[in-house]
């Protein structure tokens, strides 16, 4: 029996390949995203299904760096509801709205952002809802996690960017964002409720502007089951990097990790966070904690952090250095001669920071030196992956934000590490998920970055990669899970007595059954045509 409209000769089998072929003669990546949007929306199983299969090619465009372009004209190019918007004009209702969220009651994971720092693109407001879906979509690819019980949202809160208070196509809100008092209302509102409307709920703050995102970070995370995938998830991937690229960087150097020097520039909500996950790791690795902070040099855009600077913001003191009381350093290639670095991350938001001067810097003190551009999208980067492999020979040790195609250099191939919290917060939430664990704790962050970092598997560590490749996300999320679970066991914080009884090989198979797969046979799974 044919199923009226459809075409007599339409065949499921090979509309996958119509459709891929429908994404691949779109010109350009925002086009690409629009296209693979629209899928969604028609036959979402079908487009988890293709997603699954297409890793390297699709993750690109459904995250950064094409969704930094979503997000920037996503008032222009929205199509469709498909996220839930709380706006800072639904102050004292917020209970309310949230409750219009279809399948409330299976809400597992929000990913939540105020649009105030997506990626490195400044304040985009209201247009700061497709980087909460991109999140979810990985979420969903990458941990197996429900699509019906994911829940991106974005809140609504006005914006500071003029062009968009007067695109008259603007989605947001048209106001200046509120003052701290106002909002602190609010979120105190919103979090409240969220509690009550999705009481099985995990939050990811994603994208807060710096202070704010260091603030409800701290005002929530003893209270909900919340986390901060810029502070915690960064910390958490760029360890795991770390630990890999050290020990590459000396086996060509004979140097112990503990003689390790770390530069970080930009010193904001990720690279504190980061700061501060490598010092928890080295204190574990037995470092006392004066030793491991000395470790750490932290530089923003007015140069060296200092102690002896006026006016330092909050999360900037505890790294600033007491130890040079010389003139402001605020040459890169100067402060690289002054500290004398091993690793050098960039979390600046600055294209191309890291000059051919910078890396030679980088290469004249170290054999094999560690250089991770980290900053989102990938204009955004401080250094291109072709650059960094010409000007180093090959030698630098390197992980970007943003993905990179492999290089040939002097008849070498080169493969670059995707330093992105995508290979950390899939693993956290699904393992808190799954052992219902009631906070997100420092200890559990730590622990999936120590599995991350011993999931290379032999292919990878003979091509000197630093992190797993992509099409292994599932399997790597399985490991990242585990670790999360017996944390969480350890710490007391989880409330499924069940998985306790379990050795990590069953856990293990436990946590694959659990993952989520598209359907393998289907008919249009989204009856709206
Ligand atoms: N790879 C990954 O997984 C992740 C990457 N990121 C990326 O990291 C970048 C930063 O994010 P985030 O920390 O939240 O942003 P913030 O705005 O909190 O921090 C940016 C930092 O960079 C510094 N900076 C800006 N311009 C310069 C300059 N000219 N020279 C030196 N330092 C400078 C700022 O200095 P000042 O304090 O003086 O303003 C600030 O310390 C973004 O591009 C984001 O996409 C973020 C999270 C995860
Ligand atoms: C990856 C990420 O979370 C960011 O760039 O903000
Ligand atoms: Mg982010």
């Amino acid at each position: 029996m044919s199923i009226a409209r459809f075409p007599p000769h339409f065949n499921n089998s090979n509309h996958r390949d119509r459709c891929l072929a429908q994404l691949r003669s779109k010109p350009v990546p925002l086009e690409k995203y629009i296209y693979l949007n629209g899928l969604k929306g028609r036959d979402s199983n079908l487009f988890y299904s293709i997603l699954l299969d297409n890793l390297s090619e699709l993750v690109p465009i459904l995250y950064t760096p094409t969704v930094g372009e979503a997000c920037v004209n996503y008032s222009n190019i929205w199509r469709r509801p498909e996220g839930l918007y709380v706006s800072i004009q639904d102050k004292g209702r917020i209970r309310e709205v949230l409750s219009t969220w279809p399948d409330f009651y299976d809400g597992r994971i929000a990913v939540v952002t105020d649009g105030s720092r997506i990626l490195g693109l400044g304040d985009l407001g209201a247009n700061g809802l497709p980087i909460s879906i991109g999140k979810l979509d990985l979420y969903i690819a990458g941990a197996g996690i429900k699509p019906n019980s994911t829940v991106p949202i974005c809140l609504d809160l006005g914006t500071n960017t003029q062009h968009y208070l007067d695109d008259p196509l603007y989605i947001g809100v048209r106001r200046p964002r509120p003052s701290s008092e106002e909002m602190d209302e609010f979120m105190d509102e919103f979090m409240a409720a969220m509690k009550d409307v999705f009481p099985k709920l995990l939050v990811q703050f994603e994208d807060f502007s710096t202070d704010n995102a260091f603030k409800y970070l701290d005002r929530y995370r003893r209270q909900y089951r919340v986390f901060n995938d810029d502070i915690q998830g960064t910390g958490s991937v760029i360890l795991s990097g770390f630990i890999n690229a050290a020990r590459l960087s000396s086996a060509a150097s004979g140097r112990p990790l503990s003689d390790h020097k770390i530069l970080f520039f930009g010193a904001g909500s990720a690279g504190t966070g980061v700061a501060k996950q490598l010092i928890s790791f080295f204190t574990t690795s037995g470092m006392s904690p004066e030793e491991a902070k000395s470790r750490i040099y932290t530089v923003d855009s007015k140069g060296l952090i200092t102690a002896d600077r006026n006016g330092l913001q909050e999360h900037k003191k505890f790294f600033a250095r007491t130890d040079y009381n010389g003139p402001q350093l605020t040459n890169l290639v100067d402060i690289i001669n002054h500290v004398k670095p091993t690793a050098l991350l960039g979390l600046s938001t600055l294209k191309n920071a890291f000059s051919e001067d910078v890396v030679n810097a980088m290469c004249a003190l170290n054999e094999r030196p560690i250089i991770f551009p980290l900053s989102n999208p990938v204009h955004l980067s401080e250094l291109e992956y072709e650059d960094a492999i010409r000007w180093s020979d090959g030698k630098a040790i390197f992980a970007s934000g943003s993905p990179y195609k492999p290089v040939t250099h002097n008849g070498v191939t080169y493969e670059a590490g995707q330093g992105n919290n995508m290979y950390i917060f899939p693993g956290i939430g699904l393992g808190s998920i799954l052992s219902k664990t009631r906070h997100v704790s420092d200890g559990m962050v730590e622990q999936a970055a120590i599995a991350l970092s011993s999931s290379l598997d032999a292919g990878e560590q003979a091509a000197q990669l630093v992190y797993p490749r992509l099409a292994r996300i599932r399997e790597i999320s399985v490991r990242v899970a585990l670790a999360v679970i017996r944390q969480a066991q350890n710490e007391n914080l989880d409330e499924n007595p069940y998985l306790r009884t379990l050795p990590d090989a069953d856990l293990l198979g436990l946590i694959r059954d659990k993952m989520w797969q598209p359907p393998t046979f289907h008919l249009w799974s989204t009856p709206h045509l």
